[in-house]
């Protein structure tokens, strides 16, 4: 059994009764939420809603510092993000859950690491694999457990948001190689390396991004396209493997 935390984001705000719900500061300040603890399949989970449960916070206003430093205050071992994603590449069609692994980072003015203050040490955290094989290997073995399609790794570019990007934006991360879009994964990801703790994504495909389609984007789609798919993540967390 592991302590896991999952950080819930688009279409993943809520999960059910929690078997508790714990209040915890930061020296960062106030994670987005209160942290829910669940037990599912063979794990206790310690969830948060990046948004927080209204949905009322933006990307670029979510204090990752204080939601990873939250998580690693109750005593999480690793950390699985869900992500709603713009789909870039074929294989990534709208409803496709995949499993990326690597990123390339265009947010900016985001507080980015711990290793801000005289308090902190100073870190040059490696990161040339920002998601943790072993978290991806349990993730590719629950979806062959539970039956679930995923499309193992892809590149997923991070934008600032809170705006949709536009169709040349789009094409340049095509040509930077970015499979995927979304604008949560950084820092995010980076600020779990720096406190040690294993990170990966499940990337539900909400969209195909902007221009890419006839039609433009809508939030209708992707709540829809979400709300549709988010059966088969509880799926995936209810068959991880035990360590
Ligand atoms: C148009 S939806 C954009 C919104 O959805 C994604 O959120 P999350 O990564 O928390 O699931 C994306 O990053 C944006 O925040
Ligand atoms: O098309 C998108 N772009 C960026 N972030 C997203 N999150 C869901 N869909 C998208």
């Amino acid at each position: 059994m592991a302590v896991i935390g999952l950080v819930g984001g688009t279409g993943f705000d809520h999960w059910g009764e929690p078997a508790e719900a714990r209040v915890v500061a930061t020296r960062w300040g106030a994670p987005s939420d209160a942290l829910m603890r669940y037990e599912a399949g063979s794990h206790t989970f310690w969830f948060l809603a990046r948004h927080r449960r209204d949905h009322s916070i933006p990307p670029h206003r979510v204090d990752y510092r204080a939601n990873i430093a939250a998580l690693a205050k109750v005593g999480v071992e690793r950390i699985i993000a869900v992500n709603a994603v713009g789909g870039i590449t074929e294989r990534y069609d709208a409803g496709v859950l995949a499993l990326p692994d690597q990123l390339v980072d265009y947010t900016w003015g985001r507080a980015q690491t711990f290793s801000d203050d005289d308090d902190e040490p100073l870190q040059h955290i490696e990161f040339a694999q920002p998601f943790d094989a072993v978290v991806r290997a349990g993730l590719v073995a629950a979806a062959a457990d539970a039956g679930v399609a995923v499309e193992t790794g892809g590149c997923l570019g991070v934008t600032q948001g809170p705006r949709l990007e536009t169709a040349a934006e789009i094409r340049r991360l095509r040509r930077d190689g970015c499979d995927l879009v979304g604008m949560t994964s950084m820092p995010e990801a980076a600020l779990a390396r720096e406190l040690s703790l294993p990170y990966a994504a499940i990337a539900v495909v909400s969209n195909r991004a902007a221009g890419l389609e006839a039609e433009p984007v809508t939030m209708e789609a992707i709540s829809a396209t979400m709300a549709n798919a988010i059966g088969r993540v509880h799926a995936l967390l209810d068959h991880l493997p035990d360590d």
